[in-house]
């Protein structure tokens, strides 16, 4: 069996393939021609820390794999003296006629490429595709999640304005400058407000563990597309539950909704569809004043996708 680290995965990653891997996973969803569970979770007694299971299998020439993600969600990591992610993860990856162990795959990068590559996708067929305006892309959060979001969304789309916040606006405000640096522009903006950031834009990307609403229903302009990535002490925790009543909400999968999104269907809303089935054109939101929300979970099969596209490329390099 192999170890793929995380220095290796990022060497070997990149958007584009990324995004292919993230639209595959989630069409073979559609289609039927994935196995995945709604993931195990075992919580340190007397803490918020989980140790998260996804074994998935997906059934694809290119991206297909057998595998399963450990992934630790500790959101008191960034209390430490020294911080950590609040996101820590491993894929291991299986033969799928023999059953031996491949390969171990570091799974930090990885969770965060997919997980911003899954908004992008969303945000492509939900939204894009309806030949809908990008001006103005507002990102909550400024964790790994909301930096990896922002170099995604600069990758795929053309924002005129990029804003950020921040709960600790210190972070949002570096972050800005790093990334104005890094991109060679000014498009970044630090926002020291949420509503102020929300109010007027396109597209928003939410990547925090707030348990209470980082987004009010009023601020949330008419057809604006919203992906809310975030957990906090429930799946949905970043976003007003009223704005749900008012949106086509799309989530990634149903076995995932049904437990971590119960909440929201207890108090009557209902999922439109999962995103596979807008990429396969079974479903859209018509209504152009319609407000979108890609309700992202996360799942097991995106990561068996990227585990074989890292796994094959690390074989190429090798063989080289
Ligand atoms: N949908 C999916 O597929 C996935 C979802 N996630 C989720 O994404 C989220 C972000 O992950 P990641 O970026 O790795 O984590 P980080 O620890 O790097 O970032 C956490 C972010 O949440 C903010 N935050 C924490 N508590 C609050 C609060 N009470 N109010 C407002 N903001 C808060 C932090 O702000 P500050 O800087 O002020 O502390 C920071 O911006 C997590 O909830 C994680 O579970 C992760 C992976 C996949
Ligand atoms: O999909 C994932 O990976 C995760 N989703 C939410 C919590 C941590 C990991």
């Amino acid at each position: 069996m192999i170890y793929i680290d995380e220095d290796m995965v990022l060497k070997l990653i990149n958007w584009d393939q990324t995004f292919e891997a993230m639209e595959v996973a989630m069409q073979r969803y559609t289609e039927n021609r994935i196995v995945q569970t709604a993931r195990s979770r075992t919580q340190v007694i007397g803490k918020p820390n989980l140790l998260v299971t996804m074994p998935g299998y997906l059934d694809d020439q290119t991206y297909g794999a057998l595998g399963c993600k450990l992934v630790t969600f500790f959101p008191t990591n960034s209390d430490l003296p020294k911080p950590l992610p609040s996101v820590l993860a491993s894929i291991m990856l299986f033969d799928e006629n023999t059953g031996l162990p491949k390969a171990c795959v570091g799974g930090f990068e990885i969770t965060k490429w997919r997980t911003s590559a899954a908004s992008a996708v969303a945000t492509r067929h939900i939204y894009e595709k309806r030949f809908k305006p990008l001006n103005i892309l507002a990102l909550l959060g400024a964790g790994h999640q909301g930096r990896t979001h922002a170099d995604c969304f600069k990758h795929f789309f053309n924002f005129q304005e990029i804003r950020v916040w921040n709960r600790t606006a210190s972070k949002a405000k570096e972050m800005v400058e790093e990334f104005n640096k890094k991109y060679n522009t000014n498009i970044f903006k630090f926002y020291e407000s949420n509503e102020k950031c929300v109010r007027g834009a396109d597209v928003i990307v939410t990547t925090t563990n707030t348990s209470e609403p980082i987004v009010n229903r009023d601020w949330v302009k008419p057809g604006a597309h919203i992906n809310s990535v975030g957990a906090g002490r429930n799946h949905h925790s970043e976003i007003e539950e009223s704005l749900y009543f008012n949106a086509d909400v799309y989530i990634d999968h149903w076995e995932g909704a049904k437990t971590e999104l119960a909440g929201l269907e207890k108090i009557g809303i209902q999922f439109k569809a999962e995103v596979g089935k807008v990429i396969l054109n079974q479903v859209k939101t018509e209504d152009p004043n319609r407000i979108t929300i890609f309700q992202s979970l996360g799942m097991a099969v995106e990561d068996c996708a990227m585990s074989r596209l890292i796994y094959d490329s690390y074989l190429k390099t090798k063989n080289k």
